[in-house]
């Protein structure tokens, strides 16, 4: 980073440029596991349009008169079960990837992270990145299938955030990365150390990934075709010809028709029709979260169970594990070609 004195005329204040920055952004999440820090949450996540894609005009009322009065409760709850001493399991790790990335690329690059909802915002994590003089920022999206409503509100996002700045950083967005071989092999070499870990050989590895509403798939979202891909190969490069394999999605929310096959379904219809032992992954997590640690790692569980199942086991996601950081290092680098002295 220069910072360039020499040719300020001696009261002009000081100005650091020349630095390479990196934010990592994952969805956001609760302040803290109780009704109201949820509801705080609940209500910006759930009032982006890019989310709920209903009128703001009929959503809110629905949104404050029945969702914001009813779910908060129920998901602190949720949150509770899984929030650890370093807080919300999704922040924790996220801030973990974004130190053992900083570790990895050293002092030429400042690597941040933030979250979509909530705390540390985006345009707080952008003006301090600019402050310390990055004036080429790489923007991350740690979501590996593009979706309008995870990887464009994040752009949108900070968008919003540079078109309030008189000077601007250069921006890159990294893109999603489903099929590249750097995700996959990551992902095969460590759900595959998992499985050899387990005190059983699962006769089924459920992929498991976020659903969304069926209709955005008509309106052209590429985030179930993205799935399928990464699921397909995902299953290739595992080479586990005596395992079935099968992909869900999850977390259906609201009355409209979602993506299918629905994962708490297929748990259920799977151990009724005699499966005994199952292992489940969600590749479209990059974190362990509300949705990997409780719906599937506690509720999957209980619903396998007791439709019949016998052994269970969740696999975690790459979090900040070598695997998935040195896929993310390899990716980051490659966006940062210009920018940075690479490898
Ligand atoms: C219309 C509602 C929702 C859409 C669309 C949606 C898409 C979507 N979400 C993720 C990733 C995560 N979602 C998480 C939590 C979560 N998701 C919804 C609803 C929608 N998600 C809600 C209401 C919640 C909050 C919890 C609850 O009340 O059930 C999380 C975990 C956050 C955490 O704090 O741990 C993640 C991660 C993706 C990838 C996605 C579309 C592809
Ligand atoms: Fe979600
Ligand atoms: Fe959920």
């Amino acid at each position: 980073m220069s910072e360039q004195f020499q040719s300020l005329p001696p009261d002009h204040p000081p100005v650091k440029t020349g630095g390479v920055g990196v934010l990592l952004v994952n969805l956001g999440t609760p302040d803290a596991p109780d009704a109201r820090s949820v509801k705080r949450y609940l209500a910006e996540f759930l009032s982006d349009p890019r989310v709920v894609e209903i009128p703001a005009l009929v959503w809110q009322p629905i949104l404050r008169g029945i969702v914001l009065t009813t779910r908060p409760k129920k998901s602190a709850h949720a949150y509770r079960q899984v929030w650890t001493e370093k807080g919300s399991p999704l922040a924790a790790i996220t801030a973990e990837q974004a130190e053992r990335l900083q570790a990895r690329l050293g002092d030429g690059v400042q690597v941040g992270w933030a979250m979509r909802y909530g705390q540390p915002a985006i345009a707080d994590e952008l003006a301090r990145l600019k402050q310390v003089g990055c004036d080429r920022i790489l923007l991350a999206p740690l979501y590996p299938q593009y979706c309008a409503a995870t990887t464009a509100t994040v752009v949108d996002k900070a968008a919003d955030s540079l078109r309030t700045m008189r000077w601007q950083p250069a921006m890159r967005t990294l893109p999603a990365y489903h099929d590249d071989p750097l995700y996959i092999d990551a992902l095969a070499a460590d759900l595959g150390a998992q499985l050899d870990a387990l005190d059983f050989a699962p006769d089924l590895l459920l992929l498991s990934f976020h659903g969304m509403p069926a209709r955005t798939l008509e309106l052209g979202d590429p985030y179930h075709c993205q799935c399928q891909k990464t699921a397909r190969l995902l299953e290739a490069a595992m080479n586990r010809p005596n395992m079935r394999f099968a992909t869900t999605f999850q977390s259906r929310f609201g009355k409209a028709k979602w993506l299918e096959p629905a994962t708490d379904a297929v748990l259920e219809e799977e151990a009724r029709s005699g499966a005994k032992r199952i292992a489940i992954a969600a590749p479209g997590f990059s974190a362990d979260c509300l949705e990997t640690l409780e719906e599937l790692a506690i509720r999957g569980r209980e619903q396998f169970l007791a439709a019949g199942g016998e052994r269970f086991a969740a696999l975690a996601c790459l979090n900040a594990g070598d695997a998935g950081m040195a896929m993310l290092d390899a990716l980051v680098r490659r966006e940062l070609s210009g920018w940075i002295n690479c490898p």
